[in-house]
């Protein structure tokens, strides 16, 4: 789908990246030695059962957890290695998320949860505003700028939580299981969306998914099980 992937520069990179958890004293190992390499202009799925590690690798890729060992780099940043503040700002700037349960905040309109990540940048509330309401132009929801989340269906709620991802020109966009909350047409439209809106020759996506309905998406896909990649597949696109 996207062309000359192995020469585009790299955007994520994970060598031998470990991660345990320490939970009372009682250790637990979830990622056992992860070497991946992200390109910019790629949308890369990591799949595999409940439990392999997902989760925790697009969690360190994000800035939001540290690994215990080895390295990852986004933008040639490894954020375990920044300063908290520094690390906050990195994100803030360069990251987007979307989760499976949208993470709207209820009191809020559209165009007001949509600019959040502006208003956190320092942007001015009316020029968020503004920025935001563009984005959600551009996802469809022109129409809906002022409703609030309880007013919208889930596909429409999961494209405002999109334009949030989206709306500080970031980077890197991270999504949890973005489409299993969501019925196979609403799920494949917002994959779609993500795909044309989110995805240039200078991003990245990354989708943790157990959805086989939108492997068809993705460059390539990223087997787990047990901490570790089995696999790195590229699917046949017809
Ligand atoms: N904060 C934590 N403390 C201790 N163990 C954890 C913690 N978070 C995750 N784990 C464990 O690490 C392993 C990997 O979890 P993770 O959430 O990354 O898996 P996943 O592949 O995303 O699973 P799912 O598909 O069910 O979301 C699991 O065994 C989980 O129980």
């Amino acid at each position: 789908m996207t062309p000359n992937l192995p020469t585009a520069p790299l955007a994520v990179r994970c060598q031998s990246v470990v991660k345990t958890y320490d939970t009372g004293g009682q250790k637990f190992t979830a990622l056992r030695g992860i070497d991946l390499d992200i390109h910019q202009g790629e949308l890369m799925m990591l799949v595999g059962p409940s439990g392999c590690g997902k989760t925790t690798l697009i969690s360190i890729i994000a800035g939001i957890l540290d690994q215990s060992a080895g390295v990852c780099e986004v933008f040639g940043q490894d954020l375990a290695h920044l300063p908290q503040k520094r690390k906050l700002k990195f994100r803030a700037e360069n990251i987007g998320f979307v989760f499976q349960a949208y993470n709207l905040l209820p009191s809020l309109t559209a165009t007001e949860n949509a600019a959040i990540p502006l208003i956190i940048n320092g942007v001015p509330r009316q020029e968020a505003e503004r920025r935001a309401a563009a984005v959600l132009q551009r996802v469809g929801l022109g129409e809906r700028l002022r409703s609030l989340p309880a007013q919208l269906s889930g596909g429409q709620q999961q494209r405002v939580a999109i334009a949030r991802a989206l709306v500080h020109n970031p980077r890197l966009i991270v999504c949890d299981e973005p489409t299993s909350a969501l019925d196979h047409q609403t799920g494949h439209t917002v994959m779609e969306l993500l795909r044309e809106v989110a995805l240039d020759a200078h991003k990245v996506l990354v989708i943790v998914t157990h959805d086989a309905r939108i492997f068809e998406f993705a460059d390539r896909m990223a087997h787990m099980d047990d901490g570790r990649i089995l696999e790195i597949e590229t699917p046949k696109h017809g």
